[in-house]
């Protein structure tokens, strides 16, 4: 996909990850990037307009916890404005092996969530245009961190979901690929509680190994946008991109 002159939604897209990646897709020129975000950064905003003037950009307060209705709710007002949407980003992601139910509710519920409430106006059964939706999930939904055991496996359900959606893509018209960095230095990585304290030193050991900028890592991620792959599991890792082979170890055969 071509991100010149399109419609994006990016939730998270103020994070570490997320506002280098908005950066790179300003850069680009869509007609407006609509950020929803839970933080709320109105110098970023500007940057972001001032960065290239063409775009318009937006921002929403959003809490992806929120219910189905509520976001619903929100996506109408965008859609109303706007009338269509080409790409919808869900990055909102938490790392803290503290908070059981929150990273699950953010990182798994928050993506199927907000997925469910865009397919209202995507789904083409309901003669919707469909649409296309990318998801960032993580290295760990490949192979855990196992200190941080609840994060880890709330990426994996992510990944398997995405990768369920692009399979359904022929029925709702929705194609759908998983964004998976490995680690990237953003303020999500310095300080975490690993699950019942099994690592108090999580972030420190991982960090002695090579990481990877947030521009490297939006660098990419705009490469995956522009492929448009649906199904694709793609890795930004170290300042590469590779979409990897997920292993078949079972088929449903329908
Ligand atoms: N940094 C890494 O090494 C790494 C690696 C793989 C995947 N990821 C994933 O990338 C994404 C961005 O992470 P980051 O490293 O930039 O961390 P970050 O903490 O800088 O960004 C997290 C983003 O998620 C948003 N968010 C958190 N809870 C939310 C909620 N309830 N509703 C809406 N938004 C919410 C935050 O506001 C922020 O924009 C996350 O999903 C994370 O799991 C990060
Ligand atoms: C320092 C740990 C960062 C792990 C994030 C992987 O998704």
């Amino acid at each position: 996909m071509a991100i010149a002159n399109k419609n994006i939604i990016f939730v998270a897209g103020l994070g570490g990850i997320g506002f280098d990646t908005s950066r790179e897709i300003v850069k680009s020129g869509p007609k407006n990037l609509v950020i929803l975000d839970r933080i709320e950064n109105p110098a970023a905003i500007a940057e972001l307009k001032a960065l290239n003037p063409k775009v318009t950009v937006t921002f929403y307060p959003y809490d992806v916890t929120v219910p189905v209705a509520e976001t619903t709710k929100l996506l109408k007002t965008i859609f109303d404005k706007l009338k269509t949407v080409d790409l919808l980003i869900n990055g909102a992601g938490i790392l803290d092996d503290y908070q059981i139910e929150r990273t699950i509710a953010v990182n798994f519920t928050g993506t199927v969530n907000t997925t469910t409430a865009i397919m209202s106006f995507w789904d083409k059964r309901k003669g919707g245009p469909g649409g296309v939706i990318a998801n960032i999930c993580s290295v760990t939904g490949f192979n855990a961190i196992y200190q941080v055991p609840v994060y880890s496996a709330s990426k994996a359900a992510a990944l398997s979901f995405t990768n369920s959606l692009a399979k359904l893509a022929p029925i709702t018209g929705v194609t759908a690929y998983s964004i998976n960095p490995g680690i990237t230095k953003t303020p999500l990585v310095h300080k975490l509680n690993s699950w019942l304290d099994v690592e108090p030193r999580v972030a420190e050991l991982l960090l002695e190994h090579p990481t990877q900028t947030s521009l490297e890592c939006a660098q990419n991620f705009v490469k995956a946008i522009e492929a448009n792959q649906n199904g694709a599991i793609w890795k930004l890792d170290l300042g590469t991109l590779e979409a990897i082979e997920w292993t078949k170890h079972w088929d449903s055969h329908i």
